[in-house]
């Protein structure tokens, strides 16, 4: 059985200040769901000590938004997936669109700090999702199987089953411009597919999540397929309201978890 699960990745937002104030009333709102789903929260690196203080004993997982892809030693300005585990993070974010265009990181940059994250103890995020133009030109699932199929080179599948898949079309993010419910689900299903055929099990096993645009108002279509195990989510999640209203479409679907693959 695949547990739902709702990830707040803050990027490169926030202040001391308020953070504290954002936490102090999302912990309030998201109190009631805290057991039927598993939540987390990627704060950028500065504010991780204040975040994981301010969890505390909620049982609301401390998340980063990437991990360097060398273990350590002469790298200035980066921080290393023993860092993350050591300062209490249980999740992180690897392979983000916004990494992967921005900071050029490549397929196998990916993987290997995909890598570096499952050696530290930690569940990699894998983010992986097609451009518009490659949507347009039928290459979705080309795109998708690459990125994915470099970290199994890396980390096997064995390594791959452990983690979660973020599926977060490039052209949904930010934009205000959803996924529909069906594209979701039709390119959930083919993600599963394509871990069945690598190995059986894998595909059903798989904790898949949907990024890109999710709000209070569209969640609960995104999350009404059974392909979806949950979401991660950007700027709704710097507003109480809309972040403990997405956890609540989510902890409150009747769904099944199961999906029928061939
Ligand atoms: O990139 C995302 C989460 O990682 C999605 O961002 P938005 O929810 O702001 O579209």
């Amino acid at each position: 059985m695949r547990k739902s699960i709702l990830i707040a990745n803050w990027k490169m937002n926030g202040s001391l200040h308020s953070n504290q104030a954002l936490l102090v009333r999302m912990l309030a709102k998201l109190r009631p769901f805290r057991k039927t789903i598993d939540m987390a929260i990627c704060p950028p690196f500065p504010y991780l000590f204040q975040v994981r203080d301010l969890l505390g004993y909620t049982g609301i997982a401390l998340g980063a938004q990437n991990a360097s892809r060398a273990r350590s030693g002469a790298h200035t300005g980066e921080v290393s997936a023993t860092m993350l585990q050591e300062m209490g993070c249980r999740y992180v974010l690897v392979g983000h669109s916004e990494r992967r265009a921005l900071y050029h990181e490549s397929d196998d940059d990916v993987a290997t700090r995909f890598r570096q994250v499952l050696s530290a103890d930690m569940t990699p995020v894998l983010c992986v999702g097609e451009t518009l133009e490659e949507r347009e030109h039928g290459q979705t699932m080309a795109v998708i199987e690459r990125q994915i199929q470099a970290v199994i080179d890396q980390s096997g599948i064995s390594g791959l089953a452990g983690s979660i898949v973020a599926y977060e079309p490039v052209w949904a993010i930010g934009t205000g411009r959803t996924a529909t419910p069906e594209q979701v689900a039709d390119t959930h299903r083919a993600i599963r597919q394509f871990l069945e055929n690598c190995e059986t099990g894998s595909g059903r096993s798989m904790r898949l999540v949907y990024g890109g645009s999710v709000k209070a108002a569209n969640a609960a279509a995104l999350f009404s397929s059974p392909e979806v195990d949950g979401g991660l989510i950007g700027g709704a999640s710097l507003q109480a309201d809309e972040f403990s209203n997405i956890a609540a479409a989510l902890a409150n679907r009747t769904n099944p978890v199961t999906s029928p693959l061939t």
